[in-house]
């Protein structure tokens, strides 16, 4: 649905340090800043320019008062007088002074990992924190472990990206390069779960703090800066504490920030209770952060695929972005599938395979209708016809190799031999390792 003009603007007045919190669905709405100043989630909002927003909850805060005009109509708004912001500045300035000790000793600047349930808040503190280092000229790391949202990229998706520009009102962290500015380095999984196969999943994590600390160590800036990581919620229930413990041990984390959960911050307060050089805070959860359900993850799920492949719809709802067609034939495709954990009881695995080791060895994909709709990681490895690999081989160098990008399958002709992929680039993909997971995407208009 558009905005139609002539509709009208309305003014929304507010006052010092107020929050005006927003969910819009289908419908779209504009917003803009008519007097004094205001940021979403860290980004100043530029006087006078009409944002737009649709499927989002968000909100506009002010430090100094200010007055926004709105057009279209919200499923949820109002003002809120309560928010942790001043807990979030706070925060922002301890970091800011361990940035500078940093630079001065010339040592790692703060590692910083938020945890907490799901729908806490963690991605929007990862958020606020990276918009007010950049406002103080810093250039930091974004280490995105969710990967049931993937904010950087597609979910499924772990990924490191440098932040050095204030983050997209609109679009958030954005799923495209093309549209963002932000190229991440990423690794797939292609599960939402990090428990689904935690030991690949634990293979990844490892893999991408070490080539981030290789970049980092090459990079004065970044190096002080320091990171600011961003968990998914399973991290902190007891199941995900060892993938915790690892991240805290692979990143060399020296800060956990605990969102609004008393049993977990006294369990990390426990842990990390010898560990000086490791501190455990307690912050508080906003009151406006949005509990979303299945449906509408899954909503934003798909929008997030779609987003890769045609950018975000215009006020007018054309894409801004062309994807490019490709036919392959299935003797031109490598896929592979990260192994299966094993239904079956260790002692009925062939000898010297266990669950964990079935998890990381790569299964062949045999082409046909099974890729129907699937989103593909397109890794940097080739395979080479000269080169016989063993599978434990083969499965360390694709495990190990970050990703190009994705495509999509629209089409599966069995009898001709061939798929039809959609593709943002137009990458070379011939005799390309692909990888896939569980993410499927249906085109849509
Ligand atoms: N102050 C606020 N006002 C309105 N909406 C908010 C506010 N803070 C966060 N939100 C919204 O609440 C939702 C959940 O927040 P967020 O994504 O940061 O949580 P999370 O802990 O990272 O979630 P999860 O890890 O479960 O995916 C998001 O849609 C976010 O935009």
């Amino acid at each position: 649905m558009n905005v139609e003009e002539p509709e009208e603007w309305r003014d929304i007045k507010m006052e010092a340090e107020q929050e005006f919190r927003f969910e819009v669905n289908q419908k779209k709405i504009k917003l803009k800043v008519k007097e004094g100043f205001a940021e979403i989630f860290g980004t100043e909002l530029a006087l006078d320019v009409p944002y737009l927003f649709h499927n989002t909850k968000l909100s506009v805060f002010t430090w100094k008062g200010c007055i926004l005009s709105m057009f279209g109509e919200c499923e949820v708004d109002y003002i809120a007088g309560d928010t942790p912001m001043y807990t979030y500045l706070n925060t922002h300035l301890a970091l800011e002074g361990l940035r500078e000790r940093a630079r001065f000793e010339k040592k790692n600047g703060p590692r910083v990992l938020i945890l907490g349930g799901s729908d806490v808040g963690k991605t929007t503190l990862s958020r606020i924190l990276l918009n007010y280092g950049v406002k103080m000229e810093k250039k930091m790391m974004f280490i995105d472990l969710d990967v049931n949202e993937g904010s950087v990229s597609l979910p499924g998706v772990l990924s490191a990206s440098s932040i050095q520009n204030p983050i997209d009102p609109e679009e958030g962290f954005g799923s495209t390069p093309l549209t963002t500015n932000i190229s991440p380095l990423c690794y797939y999984y292609g599960y939402l779960d990090c428990l689904e196969k935690s030991t690949a999943y634990g293979v990844l994590m490892k893999k991408l703090s070490e080539v981030v600390e290789k970049k980092t160590s090459i990079d004065e800036e970044t190096r002080y800066a320091g990171y600011i990581i961003n968990t998914p919620s399973q991290f902190s229930e007891n199941t995900g504490y060892d993938l915790l413990f690892q991240a805290v041990e692979d990143f060399k984390v020296d800060a956990l920030l605990i969102i609004g959960h008393e049993r977990l911050y006294s369990d990390m307060k426990k842990k990390y209770n010898d560990f000086k050089e490791i501190h455990v805070v307690k912050i508080d959860k906003s009151g406006g952060v949005v509990q979303r359900d299945k449906k509408f993850r899954k909503q934003l799920q798909m929008d997030r695929i779609k987003e890769y492949f045609y950018g975000s719809p215009t006020e007018n709802n054309r894409a801004e972005l062309n994807p490019y067609r490709n036919i392959i034939r299935f003797s031109d495709v490598n896929i592979r599938r990260i192994g299966d954990s094993a239904q079956a009881p260790t002692s009925a695995l062939p000898l010297g395979i266990d669950r964990k080791s079935r998890e990381t060895k790569m299964l062949k994909v045999i082409p046909g209708d099974i890729l129907l709709h699937s989103v593909l990681g397109i890794t940097h490895l080739e395979k080479n016809a000269e080169q016989t690999l063993t599978n434990e081989e083969e499965s360390q160098l694709i495990l190990s190799s970050n990703l190009l990008g994705f495509f999509y399958v629209s089409e599966v002709d069995e009898a001709k031999q061939i798929i039809t992929v959609l593709s943002p680039n137009p990458l070379k993909l011939r005799n390309k390792y692909f990888l896939m997971g569980s993410l499927k995407w249906v085109e849509t208009s």
